[in-house]
Parts: structure tokens; sequence; C-alpha cells
């Protein structure tokens, strides 16, 4: 299993935006610290995530990053990613666990101790973990669990956990306190001018 990096960038596939673009200004500052998700909209058909993962697993090889598909395992096989990330609405840790091998990244969403410990012993490598806080990228989220709850998870759990939801520079200090190996970020990278200078950051304070 490849080693995992600290900061996980997913794709923003929202109208407007320029995944690949955002990818390409991130890689060569963030190098082996990355993995990048790729995670598309429901509406996306399985072509058009096929032919994203390629082109994003194209860009990663060079710079030995790690590149997961979000809920679609078949597509993480087939493109040639190293694994995928489920949550409550996706195939079961322990079905995905089967589908992706033994040697594949998989990650889960957990919001508590105990989905996290069931999730650890299905197979689950890592853990995404959230929202930390208030988000405008996704819908239907329940409410910030903050750097208290990814605590309590660090603490009932031996993977590496990775902090999602409303994750800025200024928030990774805190997260990585709690014990938040990593953390996950859509916004902080997609929605800004300089996402090379931000992920600096970001790195920065996942090193520390
Ligand atoms: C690192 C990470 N953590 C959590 C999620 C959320 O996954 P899920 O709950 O399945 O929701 P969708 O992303 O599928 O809408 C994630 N993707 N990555
Ligand atoms: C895809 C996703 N899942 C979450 C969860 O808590 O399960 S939060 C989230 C979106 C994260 O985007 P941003 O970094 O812009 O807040
Ligand atoms: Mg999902």
């Amino acid at each position: 299993m490849p080693s995992l990096g600290r900061l996980h960038l997913i794709t923003d596939t929202r109208p407007g935006r320029d995944p690949l673009a955002v990818l390409r200004a991130v890689l060569p500052v963030a190098h082996a610290e990355l993995v990048v998700q790729v995670r598309v909209e429901d509406t996306a058909t399985d072509r058009q995530a096929y032919d994203l993962t390629r082109r994003v697993v194209g860009l990663c090889a060079p710079y030995q990053v790690t590149c997961l598909v979000n809920d679609r395992l078949h597509v993480a096989l087939a493109a040639g990613a190293a694994g995928g990330h489920v949550g409550a609405d996706d195939l079961p840790v322990v079905a995905a666990r089967q589908v992706l091998g033994p040697a594949a990244v998989l990650g889960a969403t957990a919001r508590e101790p105990g989905t996290a410990v069931a999730a650890v012993h299905a197979g689950a490598s890592y853990l995404g973990v959230g929202p930390c806080h208030a988000t405008t990228t996704k819908d239907g989220l329940p409410p910030a669990i903050g750097a208290a709850g990814v605590r309590a998870v660090v603490e009932a759990v031996g993977v590496p956990v990775i902090a999602i939801g409303g994750v800025t520079a200024q928030r990774v200090p805190a997260l990585r306190a709690a014990g938040a190996y990593g953390v996950a970020v859509v916004g902080a990278l997609s929605d800004v001018a300089d996402p090379a200078r931000v992920a600096a950051e970001l790195i920065r304070g996942l090193s520390c």
C-alpha cells in the first residue's frame, strides 16, 4: 500500500471549475504530500468519471502522487487509480475492500468513534472525518464536529484520520493538534486565485 499523503485535494467539478488547472498548479508544490481524490457530481456519467480519472492519474504519475476515486470503485480499478473512498451511501467498507483488493488504499467516511472503529475493522486504511467546519461545497451534511470531534475519532482508531469540511490553512494547526494526520479540501484550493501558494501554506501547517 503506498504511504499516504497528508494533503488530499478533492476535485471540484461544479460548473465553471477547472479541477485539472488546480491540480497542475498544486502538483509541483505538493509532490508526494498530495493525494488526489477524483470526485464527480452524481449526475456525471461513468465515462466522464473515467476520462477525468485517467487524466488525473497521468498528471500524478511523475510526482508519485496517489490518485483515489470517490464512490465509483469500478472507475478506480479501470483507470489505474490506487484506491477509493466510500461513505454511508456507497458500498459497505467490507464490500469495497473486496472489490479493490488488499493492496489498495481505501478511505471511509466516519463522523464519530463507533462508525470509525467499524470501518477500520471492515478494512478501511484511512478515515475521512467531518464536517469539521461549516462548508458550502456540499449540501445535507450534519452539524460541524470541530477539532474535538476529530480528536474523539483519532483516539478510537489506529489509522490516519483525514479531517474534511471547511478546512483552510488557518484551521490546520488546531486539526493537527487534535491528532488529524492530514486534511481534505475542495474550496481551499479551488476557490482561490493562487492554489500553489495556498497548497504550500497547507503543507507547512501539516508538517508541524
Ligand atoms: C476524505 C474524505 N472524507 C469524506 C468524504 C465524504 O464521502 P461521502 O460521505 O461518501 O460523501 P461523498 O463525497 O460521496 O458525497 C470524502 N469524499 N473524502
Ligand atoms: C465532499 C465532502 N464531504 C464532507 C463530509 O463531511 O463528509 S465535507 C465535503 C466537502 C468539503 O469541501 P470544502 O473543503 O470546500 O469544505
Ligand atoms: Mg460517497
